[in-house]
């Protein structure tokens, strides 16, 4: 069998997946591997602290710079995975969009410190204590001027559609730029069709606040467009209908369980 050995990578984009997949080779290679330019997202140093637990020597991770030594032998270990900031940044701006109060609960909030800004920045209250959360909001927000999804710890393209759902429904109009990954609109066309004012321009999309949303029947056509398609159903006028919600399972245990608990009427349909 090839023995894999230790190398020098210097990533030209500071991909997640690159990241991860060098690091879970490089534990089982000869030698040092350096990762340059590396990934800082939280879910890195989650892995790289699971990694050390299993016997590996992993340093770095969160940082620009990742060193791991080879060391060929992994043990079994029990490992409890981080929470996941993705899902607590979908429930805030369920609160937000839908208004009233809203307590999360086993929330890293620095992980999404870049959403809190912008939630802010719309003007809901946002207080932080410890590992919870509390949203509220009062009155209608206002568009935040400009959002740009950017590798972490800028603001998550991982929450730019959801995100895009409680744009539509603020006062005044707002940019966003979709820096991260191409083709990442596919939920605009769902949204105008509940009656959201929406234009793009190649990565940049002008959202201009909308005073409702009309519900309708709509596709989900990814797994966060498809959550945010859920999120715009929460305030909008009717019913609506939400397919390939299989999309949305990917990402989220049961979101209709936890936006009922919250008050909310939403219901899977088989
Ligand atoms: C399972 C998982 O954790 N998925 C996340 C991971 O995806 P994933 O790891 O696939 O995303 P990447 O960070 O690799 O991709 C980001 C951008 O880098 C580009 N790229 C990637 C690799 C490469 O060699 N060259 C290159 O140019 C991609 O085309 C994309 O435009 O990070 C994304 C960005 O935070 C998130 O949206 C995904 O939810
Ligand atoms: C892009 C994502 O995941 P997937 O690649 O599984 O669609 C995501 O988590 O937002």
């Amino acid at each position: 069998m090839v023995k894999l050995q230790g190398s020098e990578i210097h990533l030209d984009y500071p991909s997640v997946g690159a990241t991860e997949n060098t690091m879970l080779i490089a534990v089982m290679a000869k030698g040092i591997t350096t990762i340059r330019n590396a990934a800082k997202e939280p879910e890195i140093v989650d892995l790289q602290e699971y990694l050390n637990k299993m016997g590996a020597k992993v340093r770095g991770g969160g940082t620009s710079e990742i060193i791991i030594e080879g060391v060929g032998r992994l043990h079994r270990v029990e490992h409890k995975i981080m929470p996941d900031r993705i899902v607590a940044g979908t429930l805030a701006i369920a609160g937000a969009i839908a208004g009233g109060e809203i307590l999360l609960k086993n929330v890293v909030i620095d992980h999404i410190k870049p959403i809190l800004v912008k939630l802010k920045e719309a003007g809901c209250l946002v207080l932080e204590k410890d590992h919870n959360l509390k949203i509220k909001t009062a009155q209608r927000l206002k568009a935040v001027e400009m959002t740009k999804t950017l590798p972490y710890p800028g603001f998550p393209t991982d929450m730019q559609a959801q995100f895009m759902s409680l744009m539509t429904v603020t006062q005044g109009t707002s940019i966003i730029a979709e820096t991260v990954f191409e083709n990442r609109y596919k939920h605009v066309d769902e949204l105008t069709r509940m009656g959201a004012k929406i234009k793009i321009d190649g990565r940049v999309a002008v959202v201009q606040g909308v005073k409702k949303l009309t519900g309708a029947k709509v596709c989900a056509k990814d797994l966060r467009g498809g959550a945010a398609l859920v999120l715009a159903g929460l305030v909008a006028e009717g019913v609506t209908i939400v397919e390939h919600i299989s999309h949305i399972d990917r990402g989220y245990d049961q979101l209709d369980k936890m936006l009922e608990r919250l008050g909310a009427y939403v219901h899977r349909i088989d």
